[in-house]
């Protein structure tokens, strides 16, 4: 049987560490504030937003919700983003992701200050991931890290497979993997043969947005498995990964929900805190 990895103990345990290094900011004078700019009514992404708003405030972080209709025009949403760039009391900007069909993702991703970026998706960000140091890690990314140091599982020189590669998790945390010296293999749909791929994994992350994707004879024996699936079947909530089969096969894995999901809240709170520590704090030319 597999270790459990409870995300609601390890993200308590992040809370911890956060609510002390807030005191000590206080301190110092610096309330960190962290904007969410969530664009239409889709009903996971306001959940997502009010479970972030409740963490902020449980850690006595400033935290505003800017809602837009979901017809709201680019220009319009750029606008918003601009304003939050030129507040100086505004630390973390984060444009909760899907947005609207007609709206361009990149290029309002483009359009938040690089040092306000909390998810970690400006291009600048992006090509600091190359170098092994961008200013933030992806929330999902970071907190797959934090499980894997909470749980000491091991990372260099093990190897890891990542199903998925989409910005938001699964490229990032190879690129994380890889930064941690893992030997990293990246899957994705096209991959043939993907379980030739995932049974030789020391450490398996699963992103790829499909139930039931991998199961125990796609896992080896003992292999930590990160399961950042979240998918709505019959009503509940399941990850990619077919729990109650790899469950008897792996060394550790995270449960959905109750895994990684409450580990990129906590994430958010620490990267909005990161970021307000050197935006305030370090001098222009030691960043
Ligand atoms: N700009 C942006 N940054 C993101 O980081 C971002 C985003 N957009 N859009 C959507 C995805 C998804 N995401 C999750 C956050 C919390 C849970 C979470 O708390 N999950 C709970 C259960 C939630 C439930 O019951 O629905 C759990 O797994 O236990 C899951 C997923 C952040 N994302
Ligand atoms: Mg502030």
């Amino acid at each position: 049987m597999a270790r459990i990895l409870d995300g609601k103990v390890i993200a308590a345990a992040v809370k911890q560490d956060l609510a002390m290094e807030i005191a000590q900011l206080r301190e110092k004078e610096v309330q960190p504030k962290l904007v969410v700019v969530l664009v239409g009514d889709d009903a996971a992404s306001a959940s997502y937003v009010r479970s972030k708003e409740r963490m902020a405030r449980e850690l006595g972080l400033e935290a505003e919700v800017i809602k837009l209709s979901a017809d709201v025009s680019e220009s319009e949403l750029m606008r918003q983003i601009e304003l939050q760039n030129a507040d100086d009391s505004v630390d973390a900007v984060l444009v909760q992701l899907p947005l609207p069909e007609h709206i361009d993702t990149d290029w309002v991703l483009m359009g938040v200050d690089p040092t306000k970026d909390v998810d970690g998706f400006h291009p600048q960000n992006i090509g600091r991931y190359a170098i092994g140091s961008p200013l933030v890690w992806p929330c999902t990314t970071a907190g797959i890290l934090e499980i894997l140091e909470r749980a000491n599982a091991p990372v260099a020189g093990q190897t890891a497979v990542v199903v998925g590669r989409s910005r938001i998790v699964g490229w990032p945390t190879a690129q994380l993997l890889l930064a941690h010296n893992a030997t990293v293999v990246q899957c994705h749909r096209q991959t043939r043969n993907l379980a030739e791929f995932t049974r030789q994994a020391d450490i398996l992350v699963v992103a790829a947005g499909q139930a039931g994707l991998i199961r125990a004879d796609d896992v080896k024996a003992g292999a930590v498995v990160i399961d950042v699936g979240i998918n709505r079947v019959d009503g509940h909530l399941v990850g990619d990964v077919d729990f109650d089969s790899v469950v008897q096969k792996a060394g550790a894995i995270t449960p959905v929900p109750g895994g990684v999901g409450p580990l990129t809240v906590a994430m958010l709170m620490k990267n909005t805190v990161r970021l307000a520590r050197i935006r305030r704090l370090t001098k222009e030319d030691e960043r």
